[in-house]
């Protein structure tokens, strides 16, 4: 319970004082309406005794209950406006932290996490805090009426007071037993509802494979089953809860009225007011609403608990570590040392092998380098390039520039800039698509256009800067988007004086690959440029060839170097000639 009203109030920073104000118009407001059957029991008792004036008196009393009603709105609507106002304040800033912290969480991390849960943890956190902040009236109604009521039958008789206060103990008591195997089946229905949103997510995100594969009807029942997953713990709670209320609603029913018969019971012989009784009748009456909507607060409540905490996978994850002193921005020459990573182990089964990684990687670079990775698919040109980009933290490794030692630095992050392999391509226009910030003049983004040769896209295409791109690109090619997003690339990279590019044209044609890399290097003439490549013909752009095998360099050197030291290399070249002969 602490820990919703603490998210909520850490959220509200800024409108504390507005949501505190809020609640007490909303007590004030809960505590004028108790007033009401009290003067109705007043107006009763005076026809009754019939006296003198008495249609007077009780026209008065119906007057003051009108009055009360009607302050009482005037306290509850601004109560109402102010704390619905905050609760948008409170989802705007829980989804921010959220998003920040997702955005502080390192890359292994998201590498474990589907996005579709966590998607989905982050809306059902979200809005369930939202909700819970919105509607917090009816639980501040609830314990006003709740003692209120109480105390009103502990003044008119102190037994009947107490007796009903034991009751509705009880009646609450028995609801909260039903709670603990409702929440179990929460978090059950919840994480099957994450799966089957995952899944979802999965066929229509890759929607052109379960075309091509004719995966329609079997990734159809693959969906469905991902809920009937969800309806297993469902159903199994929709019986406990109609059982939970008909426990309380019987039990409450027979207190309920105990209680009016007990008042009723003419007592020494004396006349039995009805306004007396029809008072207890209220207020008996009120407990027991109190009484059943708690319970079903006491359920919503801890529902809200549980969806809240969805996010909490999230929340206590553990941030990136910081990148340590950042690189002197001038540097000539670069030594990277005894750089290692591993990969985390998907699984440690029997037949697990050594975690993947880097193993005691060094490498020198100089400013206009051009350097090419090469090595057999899996051997770690990727996972080296991540690493020095701050992606994946090293477990040992050290940075030297020039003369001057790193000890402390972690990664490359503060002069580096890695462009993916597979970019993502948003539905947005080109300019969009290419200065994700906006913060770009046309010049910038037309020099990047250039070296990345989607200024041949867009002339053929006849497409301007305005031009829409569909989700995911589908009105693009694989060669154009893969030129879009090189662009987008290299614009972050302007400022950095290294550049990773990681099989930066492996979707295009030889004629385009071979423009795209000159361009680069002549955009870039300043930078160190290393790219990952796999086709042989490229080399003549690079003067350094980094030669890697299961996660180590196994050679540096010029291509002559390399020719002449390693038979491997050779074999690469021999059928690259092979192939192109
Ligand atoms: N996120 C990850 N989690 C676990 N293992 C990974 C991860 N990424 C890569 N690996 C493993 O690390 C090894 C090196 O992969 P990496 O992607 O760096 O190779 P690569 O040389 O770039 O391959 P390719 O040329 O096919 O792109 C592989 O065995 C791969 O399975």
């Amino acid at each position: 319970m602490g820990g919703l009203y603490a998210s909520i109030w850490r959220h509200a920073a800024g409108a504390r004082r507005q949501l505190l104000i809020s609640w007490l118009l909303l007590v004030a407001a809960a505590v004028l309406e108790l007033v009401a059957p009290w003067l109705a029991a007043r107006a009763i008792d005076t026809l009754q005794k019939n006296g003198a004036g008495a249609l007077t008196h009780a026209a008065g009393y119906v007057g003051a209950i009108l009055a009360v009603s009607g302050l009482a709105w005037a306290l509850h609507g601004p109560g109402r406006i102010g704390e619905r106002t905050v609760a948008l304040r409170i989802r705007q800033r829980f989804s921010d932290a959220l998003y920040a912290k997702l955005m502080r969480l390192p890359m292994s991390w998201h590498d474990r996490h589907h996005s579709g849960e966590v998607q989905q943890r982050i809306g059902q956190s979200t809005s369930a805090l939202y909700n819970f902040a919105q509607s917090q009236f009816t639980y501040l109604k609830s314990a006003v009426y709740f003692i209120g009521a109480a105390a009103a039958l502990i003044l008119y008789s102190p037994w009947i007071g107490l007796l009903a206060l034991a009751g509705y103990i009880g009646v609450a008591f028995l609801m909260v037993r039903f709670d603990g195997p409702l929440m179990r089946l929460a978090q059950e229905e919840n994480t099957a509802e994450r799966r089957f949103q995952a899944k979802m997510l999965d066929f229509l995100g890759n929607v052109s494979t379960v075309f091509s594969l004719r995966m329609q009807q079997s990734s159809r029942q693959l969906v469905n089953e991902r809920m009937d997953d969800v309806f297993v713990p469902l159903k199994k709670s929709i019986v406990l809860v109609e059982a939970k209320w008909c426990a309380a609603d019987l039990a409450s029913v027979m207190l309920t009225w105990g209680l009016v018969a007990a008042a009723a019971w003419p007592r020494h012989g004396g006349t039995v007011l009805l306004g007396s009784v029809f008072l207890v009748h209220q207020y008996a009456q009120q407990a027991r609403g109190v009484v059943l909507s708690a319970a079903d607060k006491f359920q919503s409540f801890a529902r809200t608990r549980t969806d809240v905490a969805s996010a909490d996978p999230i929340l206590s994850a553990e941030d990136m570590p910081a990148a340590g002193e950042a690189l002197h921005a001038d540097w000539q020459r670069l030594s990277i040392k005894g750089l290692c990573y591993e990969h985390p182990a998907p699984d440690a089964g029997a037949d697990a092998q050594a975690p993947a990684g880097l193993h005691h990687v060094s490498l020198q670079c100089e400013r206009g380098d051009r350097i090419a990775l090469i090595g057999h698919s899996g051997s770690g040109k990727s996972t080296l390039m991540r690493v020095l980009a701050g992606h994946y933290m090293p477990t040992q490794g050290r940075f030297e520039t020039d003369a001057r030692a790193y000890p402390h630095t972690r990664h490359l992050g503060s002069i580096a800039t890695l462009i993916p392999q597979e970019g993502d391509v948003f539905e947005a226009t080109v300019r969009e698509n290419i200065s994700l910030s906006g913060a770009h003049s046309d010049e910038e983004i037309a020099r990047v256009i250039h070296a990345s040769a989607f200024d041949t896209v867009m002339r053929d295409g006849a497409m301007g800067l305005s031009t829409p791109i569909t989700e995911r690109g589908f009105n693009l090619s694989g060669g154009q988007r893969q030129r879009l997003c090189l662009a987008r690339g290299l614009l972050a990279a302007s400022a950095s004086s290294l550049i990773m590019l990681d099989e930066p044209t492996s979707a295009l044609d030889p004629v385009t690959e071979d423009t795209v890399l000159s361009r680069i290097s002549a955009a870039f003439p300043e930078a160190c440029v290393m790219a990952s490549v796999h086709r042989m013909s490229l080399l003549h752009h690079f003067n350094k060839v980094v030669m890697m095998a299961n996660g180590r360099v196994q050679d540096a050197g010029t291509v002559e170097e390399l020719l002449a030291r390693q038979p491997a290399f050779r074999e690469m070249l021999n059928m690259a000639s092979e192939e192109l002969a």
